[in-house]
């Protein structure tokens, strides 16, 4: 009987097989967007058990399980590490038509070399088998990174973040992949977080000068001064998280105003949250723009819905969704306004709610430059979207409206080592579409040409654009 993640999982006629065995398959990863822990791979952590690598961490997971009405405690909770594997393996046949099905047994393949279905029966043997493995060197956080070829790997980083660990991964021959931070300022954009002075007051501590922060001016210097930090450091990539993507015009002035009404605690307006929030991000894109770094833009998340949980457990764990919102104007507002004065740099939109992503595409479009290809660009299908309808509704978009061959490609997006895989999930839905396009007569069956073009998507683009340092190949 043939296994279900077999060698044609996926690819549904013979030039998709051809394009993901002969082009796809090999590509090394460059897994540009990612939420790993710099000090796991500085320490080369050895995972003790498949629940402390696959299931500590992993939102997705956690939603299914109390989707089934599992017990807390099994989930994020005080049971054991095995009781909590024992749980999830119950839960997994259930989990049928969502792509955790489909990442937990190419996940069990790839790493494990584990055909067997997960389910109740099967667990016990799993879990022995699994927790054997792990205590291979091939297991080590820098084993995996070699095992898949890893070239690059871009972490999500805190603008006040010493940066200690990528210097110890950067000074360390054995790791061959490139680990180098993300400048993430969400809490700098966040006025009305009641711990925004408590931020402003660490950003202080994290310049050189370590001097008090009062001014709006001496606010956005020390942002300058952390990109600037973060740059030295092998830095080329921000990331930014946004409900919606206000863009409201303001000057320095103003701002300068509703900065020190912050700082004092004062309740803001709406208009003033978003005057801050415009005038701020135009600041750190032309800071990004001034060193050639890539900036992403994940929008549309609407956060911590379930307050009672958010009590108990804090953020990122299971209880975010999809918002809807308008964005068209304000986001071509705010592209604008970078692109009028020099200062647009390369950019990434991820959003969150799928009926936007034509609407995207084609903004995108406004705002493509000379001598970068796909300077403006749409991420790939995002946290709810990374699975196989959601994939082929973003690339559908992207390539009706805009030009996916100059298309970044995938990424992880995951706090889990086992997730590397998701690059062979996307290749083989990508191979599969423009495979069944050559099948249907939409594209010349010219696989040297097609399947260049799935290399470029692969890695190829990616390697270009973000244009990380010291990558070898
Ligand atoms: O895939 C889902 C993601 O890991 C999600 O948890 C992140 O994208 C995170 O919310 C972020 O804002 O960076």
């Amino acid at each position: 009987m043939s296994t279900f993640i077999h060698e044609d999982w996926l690819l549904q006629n013979k030039s998709a097989q051809i394009l993901y065995h002969d082009y796809a398959k090999k590509m090394p990863i460059h897994d540009f967007h990612n939420h790993l822990t710099p000090a796991e791979i500085a320490s080369n952590r050895q995972f003790n058990n498949m629940t402390e690598i696959w299931l500590g961490g992993d939102h997705y997971k956690w939603r299914a399980m109390r989707w089934l009405g599992i017990e807390e405690r099994f989930i994020t909770g005080d049971a054991s590490d095995e009781d909590k594997f024992m749980m999830w393996a119950k839960c997994v046949p259930y989990t049928v038509g969502n792509p955790l099905y489909h990442w937990t047994h190419l996940e069990l393949a790839r790493y494990f070399g584990i055909h067997e279905l997960l389910s109740e029966d099967t667990a016990r043997g799993i879990w022995e088998k699994c927790n054997e493995k792990l205590q291979d060197p091939s297991m080590s956080t820098n084993g995996i990174l070699k095992q898949f070829d890893v070239r690059v790997a871009c972490t999500t980083d805190a603008p006040t973040d010493s940066l200690e660990h990528h210097q110890q991964i950067a000074k360390n021959p054995d790791i061959d992949t490139v680990v180098v931070p993300s400048f993430r300022p969400d809490r700098a954009l966040d006025v009305v977080h009641a711990t925004f002075k408590d931020y402003v007051q660490e950003l202080s501590g994290s310049t050189k000068s370590g001097q008090t922060i009062t001014t709006y001016t001496q606010f956005i210097e020390a942002l300058g001064e952390r990109v600037g930090y973060f740059h030295e450091q092998g830095g080329r990539v921000s990331d930014h998280g946004f409900e919606t993507l206000p863009y409201v015009p303001a000057n320095e002035q103003e701002v300068s105003f509703i900065f020190s009404r912050a700082l004092n605690g004062e309740t803001l307006s709406q208009e003033e949250i978003h005057k801050h929030q415009s005038f701020t991000m135009l600041h750190l894109a032309g800071f990004y723009h001034q060193y050639g770094w890539v900036m992403q833009l994940h929008i549309g998340a609407i956060r911590n819905n379930n307050e009672r949980m958010f009590k108990l457990l804090g953020r990122d764990t299971g209880y975010d969704s999809i918002l809807d919102y308008d964005l068209a104007r304000s986001l071509n507002a705010f592209l604008n306004q970078l692109e009028q004065f020099n200062q647009l740099p390369k950019t990434i939109i991820y959003t969150l709610n799928p009926t936007q992503y034509e609407m995207i595409a084609s903004a995108i479009g406004n705002f493509q430059a000379a001598g970068i290809r796909g300077k403006v660009q749409m991420g790939s299908g995002w946290w709810f979207h990374d699975q196989k309808d959601g994939m082929i509704r973003q690339l559908t978009a992207l390539s009706s409206i805009g030009l996916m061959s100059t298309f970044v490609g995938m990424l992880t997006d995951s706090r889990s080592f086992l997730s590397f895989t998701r690059h062979e999930y996307f290749r083989r839905i990508l191979c599969n579409l423009m495979g069944t396009w050559i099948e249907e007569g939409e594209l010349p069956s010219d696989f040297t040409f097609i399947g260049g073009i799935i290399e470029d998507i692969c890695y190829n683009n990616a390697k270009q654009y973000f244009d990380i340092r010291g990558l070898s190949v």
